[in-house]
């Protein structure tokens, strides 16, 4: 047993050590000059967390994922003008609409319009969700070089979203993969309720493998993992990722995570240790699920990209363009964004995003050499307690007729 008293002075060494080195981070990052001092943090980040990905493939599911959950209608121009807007930013995935029932999602019926409207960047790509045979032959009308298949990896939580058990719904993704190998379209497949459920509360790593196996095989070139209802933590997603490990090639993975709980982005970082290098998000951190009521939006793409840009890690979209839109699409929404980042710079809070940056970087450097299920961090809180507190006060955003359950 190691006494308390060198746990703290190993733990004040580890802090001291922490600060020197974030001083000199935050220094290089923000000297465009001193190229030679960010190759050397960089690789020091790599030793400590790494190995990280060079680059990052950011899949923006602002459009789609983001608007789907919009009570008012959003007018079909400013759909268009938001994907076209996207596309100007280096994004290279821009996830466009979805083609499912109107009756189901009704801010989702304008899909043809959209998809025919937009101006197609070369280089990027514009998927549309297909929940079944009927979806994709008015998707591949539309014009869809690319669509995606949502299955689940819970039962109640397909049967809400897609009125289909999982397995009647792989029966149909078969159908809908042979359709689009016919017909030379692209198929992406999600896995929602890969670390909770709505509904069921715990959902089995053993079934997220499932699923994901299967939409695989049926020639999805790439899963992307959602964290549809954002309960999950690094912890929880370790533990999905080494399983994940065993069944499909890394590079086919992608990860989807909802910041209900405000851990989206430690997930991310989670993930990049494991190889990870597509992140699915949401321009202003617009989104939420129809199906999953609580939940609120994707991880916002700046917040990403401000991670990403302090990582070394490159996503080849251009952060002030990016900023535009987010700030745009907001007013448009008539609420502020949801994204920390967009918030902090539009506010030229230069001052307290590096009080921020401080303690963050202090904290993670506490856990070097450590996987985050591996951290024994006691808060000595009880989350339950807390939680029930919070609960009581139930705060509502609301702006627009949309409430937000905010912890
Ligand atoms: C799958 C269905 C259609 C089944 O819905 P159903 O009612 O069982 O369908 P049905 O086959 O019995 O047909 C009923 C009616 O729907 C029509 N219909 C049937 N299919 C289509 C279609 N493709 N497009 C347009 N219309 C369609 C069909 O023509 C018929 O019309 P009617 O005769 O009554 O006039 C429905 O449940 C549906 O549309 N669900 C979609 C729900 C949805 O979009 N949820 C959000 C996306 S998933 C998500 O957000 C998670 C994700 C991906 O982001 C990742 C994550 O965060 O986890």
């Amino acid at each position: 047993m190691i006494s308390n008293k060198i746990l703290s002075k190993t733990a004040k060494s580890i802090l001291t050590l922490g600060i020197k080195n974030h001083h000199r981070t935050f220094i290089s990052v923000n000297n465009n000059n001193n190229n030679f001092n960010r190759e050397n943090e960089f690789k020091k980040f790599q030793n400590r967390f790494g190995p990280f990905p060079e680059f990052v493939k950011i899949v923006e599911v602002g459009p789609r994922d983001g608007l789907q959950n919009e009570k008012i209608i959003v007018p079909t121009a400013d759909k268009i003008d938001l994907i076209n807007k996207l596309s100007q930013t280096g994004l290279s995935v821009v996830e466009a609409t979805s083609f499912v029932s109107p009756k189901w999602v009704p801010q989702m019926a304008d899909n043809k319009e959209v998809l025919k409207g937009i101006e197609k960047v070369s280089g990027v790509s514009y998927p549309c969700l297909t929940p079944n045979i009927q979806g994709f032959r008015a998707a591949l009308d539309a014009g869809a070089k690319e669509i995606a298949l949502f299955a689940a990896a819970s039962e109640s939580f397909s049967k809400k979203n897609i009125n289909a058990t999982i397995e009647e719904s792989l029966a149909r993704y078969k159908d809908v993969c042979d359709a689009a190998k016919e017909n030379g379209i692209k198929v992406r497949g999600y896995v929602s309720c890969v670390l909770g459920c709505p509904y069921e509360n715990n959902v089995p790593i053993s079934k997220v493998v499932y699923v994901s196996k299967k939409l695989y095989e049926y020639g999805c070139y790439e899963i992307s993992l959602g964290d549809t209802i954002g309960i999950g933590t690094p912890g929880a997603t370790h533990k999905l990722l080494q399983a994940m490990s065993q069944a499909i090639p890394m590079n086919a993975i992608a990860v989807h995570f909802h910041d209900t709980y405000g851990q989206a982005l430690a997930n991310i970082l989670t993930s990049l240790q494991f190889g990870i290098s597509t992140v699915d998000s949401s321009v202003s951190g617009l989104g939420g699920c129809p199906y999953a009521k609580g939940a609120t939006g994707n991880v916002a793409t700046e917040d990403v990209l401000y991670m990403m840009k302090d990582l070394g890690i490159n996503c080849n979209v251009d952060m002030d363009k990016l900023m535009d839109v987010s700030l745009w699409i907001s007013k448009k929404l008539n609420r502020s964004p949801s994204s920390k980042v967009s918030l902090a710079l539009s506010h030229k809070a230069a001052n307290s995003i590096s009080n921020s940056t401080d303690s963050t970087t202090t904290t993670t450097t506490t856990t070097k050499n450590k996987t985050s299920s591996e951290i024994p961090i006691n808060c000595n809180t009880n989350i339950n307690k807390m939680a029930s507190e919070k609960e009581k006060q139930h705060i509502f955003i609301s702006s627009n007729n949309q409430s937000t359950l905010v912890f």
